[in-house]
C-alpha cells in the first residue's frame, strides 16, 4: 500500500526532531589563541528529514556534527532534541542521548579497533549504552544490524576488520551506528574513502534505512552529486555561519548567496559534473 506508507511518512516527518538555536563554538583556552568556529548557527529539522551540510574546508561542518553527537561542547546556544534541551543536561545525562544520535565516520578503518571481531564491534554500542543485558538478545540485535547493511551475519561475525574490503568496513560502521536504533545519524563524509560505485551503494543503504526506520541524517559532504536525491534540504556554511538553506535542488540550481554559487561551481568542477 504505497499511498498509506507515504501518508505515514509524511505525518511522521512533521514532528520536529532537532532545533538548534544560536549555536556558537570557540576553540582554544587562552584569549590569544581563541577562534570562533561557529558564530551564530540556527536551524531545525524534522524526524525523518535528511540534511546535507556543505561548505569550504574549515567552515565548521564537522564541529556542528560533533556537537550534535555530544563529542564537543558548544560555547553557547541551545540544542533541543526530541523535546529535550541537551545543552542544559549534566554530562552523565547527556551521554544517555548517544543511543539516539549515532555517528558514521569518514575513515572506516581508523574507527574500528583491529583487535575486535565484527560481532564485538557491532555489539559494543549496545554494551556502552546499556541497551540490552542479555548476551543472546544482543547477538540477535547484532545479526539484525548486519542484515540491515546487507552483510551475512554467519559469514562476517567472527571476522576482523582487516579481512574486509573498504566498502564492507564502512557497512560495519553503519551497522554500529544502527544497532541502537538511533533517531539521528551524523554521517561525516562517510563516502570520501570509497570509490564512486561504493559511494552510491552506501547512499542507497542510508536512504533505505531512512525510508524503513525513519532515521534522520546530518550528512556532511563535499560531494554535491551525492546530495541530489538523498538530502531533503541543504545548509551552506561559510566561516561558521549559515549563508544558504533550502530544498536540495533549489540550493544547487538557484543559490541565493554568491558564496553558495561559487562553492557549488567549485565542487562540481572537482567532480567533473554539470549542475
Ligand atoms: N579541537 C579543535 N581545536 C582547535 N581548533 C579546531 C578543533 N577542531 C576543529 N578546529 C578548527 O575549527 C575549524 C572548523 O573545523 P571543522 O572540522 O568543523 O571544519 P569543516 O567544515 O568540517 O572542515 P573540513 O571540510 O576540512 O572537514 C577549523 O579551522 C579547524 O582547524
Amino acid at each position: 500500500m504505497p499511498f498509506r506508507y507515504y501518508t505515514r511518512r509524511r505525518s511522521k516527518a512533521m514532528e520536529r526532531l532537532v532545533n538548534i538555536q544560536n549555536l556558537m563554538k570557540v576553540y582554544g583556552h587562552h584569549k590569544s589563541e581563541q577562534v570562533a568556529v561557529l558564530k551564530d548557527v540556527s536551524f531545525s529539522f524534522a524526524q525523518g528529514e535528511i540534511i546535507g551540510l556543505i561548505g569550504a574546508s574549515g567552515a565548521g561542518k564537522s564541529t556542528i556534527g560533533k556537537i550534535l553527537a555530544g563529542l564537543e561542547q558548544p560555547t553557547n546556544g541551545h540544542i533541543d532534541f526530541d523535546g529535550t534541551n541537551l545543552t542544559a543536561l549534566p554530562s552523565k545525562e547527556r551521554r544517555k542521548f548517544a543511543k539516539h544520535i549515532a555517528m558514521i565516520f569518514q575513515d572506516p578503518y581508523e574507527s574500528l579497533s583491529p583487535r575486535m571481531t565484527i560481532e564485538e564491534l557491532v555489539e559494543e554500542p549496545l554494551i556502552i549504552q546499556r541497551i540490552e543485558k542479555n548476551k543472546e538478545k544482543r547477538r540477535d540485535m547484532v545479526k539484525e544490524a548486519l542484515r540491515v547493511v546487507s552483510l551475512d551475519p554467519e559469514k562476517y561475525m567472527s571476522r576482523y576488520p582487516h579481512e574486509l574490503s573498504g566498502g564492507e568496513r564502512q557497512r560495519i560502521g553503519v551497522a554500529r551506528a544502527f544497532v541502537c536504533k538511533p533517531k539521528l545519524i551524523i554521517a561525516d563524509e562517510p563516502t570520501s574513502m570509497l570509490d564512486t560505485s561504493l559511494r552510491l551503494e552506501l547512499i542507497q543503504l542510508l536512504k533505505s534505512m531512512n525510508e524503513q526506520y525513519g532515521i534522520s541524517y546530518v550528512f556532511v559532504t563535499h560531494d554535491i552529486a551525492l546530495t541530489k536525491g538523498f538530502c531533503d534540504r541543504i545548509i551552506v556554511l561559510h566561516e561558521g555561519e549559515i549563508v544558504d538553506i533550502g530544498p536540495t535542488d533549489d540550493v544547487i540550481h538557484a543559490p541565493t548567496h554568491p558564496f553558495t554559487k561559487s562553492l557549488i561551481d567549485a565542487l562540481l568542477l572537482l567532480e567533473g559534473a554539470q549542475p
